[in-house]
């Protein structure tokens, strides 16, 4: 039995806020790159977190990766958020403008990809062997020096044996950061997943102000 476990936006901001500090103190990241749809938004609220009083903001790039089919729910007039299966490959279904112009941006960089999961690790171990070799390969056809470092946020791991691996460095070097760990079996269900959405405090703003 797989245990859904129900998490909030605040909840999620306040992972965030947390990381932050984490964050800046190991990599001190000068681009994002969120792995589209799950790490959109935890990248633009760290976005907020990480800017530095007199600093830039730090840009957010999107790739788009895809792991897992969708099944209906059991019920269809249920409005449970469905638990998917996983597929076999992944998917791109965007990647970064690869003209020379936006990857000379990347290149000599600290380079944080951001998502909301890491369950088998297959689709992180896809974007950062795909990304490390975009940019090297960007990096000798523009003739530019520098290293190119990247590390990888995920507000949730499963605690369980991954499929997928990430450089060996990049976990010895802790650019690895997980907000929390959570069991193996379970399912994290995001509140931009939600199908039912409850309007309480709307309601609650508008009987004060009627009575
Ligand atoms: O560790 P893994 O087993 O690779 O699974 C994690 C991935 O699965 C989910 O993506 P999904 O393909 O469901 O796309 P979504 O982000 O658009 O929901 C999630 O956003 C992660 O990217
Ligand atoms: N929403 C969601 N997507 C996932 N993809 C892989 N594992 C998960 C999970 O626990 N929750």
């Amino acid at each position: 039995m797989v245990e859904k476990v129900y998490v909030t936006y605040n909840e999620i901001h306040k992972l965030c806020q947390k990381s932050a500090e984490e964050i800046l103190n190991r990599f001190q990241p000068n681009l994002m790159i969120a792995i589209g749809g799950g790490g959109y938004v935890p990248a633009r609220i760290l976005r907020s977190f990480l800017k530095r009083p007199s600093g830039p903001n730090i840009p957010i790039q999107a790739i788009g990766l895809s792991l897992y089919e969708s099944l209906p729910p059991s019920d269809p007039s249920a409005p449970s958020t469905p638990v998917e299966t996983p597929g076999t490959k992944v998917t791109r279904t965007q990647w970064l403008d690869l003209s020379s112009l936006s990857m000379s941006n990347l290149v000599g960089k600290n380079i944080l990809i951001v998502d909301e999961v890491d369950d088998t690790r297959t689709t992180l171990q896809y974007a950062v062997t795909e990304l490390e070799k975009d940019v090297e390969e960007a990096r000798k056809n523009l003739g530019l020096e520098g290293e190119t470092k990247f590390a990888v946020y995920v507000l949730h791991n499963k605690n369980k044996p991954k499929k997928g691996h990430l450089p060996e460095a990049m976990v010895k070097e802790g650019r690895y950061m997980a907000a929390e760990t959570v069991p193996g079996n379970c399912w994290v269900c995001y509140p931009w997943e939600a199908l039912l959405v409850l309007y309480e405090s709307t309601l609650l703003v508008r009987t004060m102000l009627t009575v």
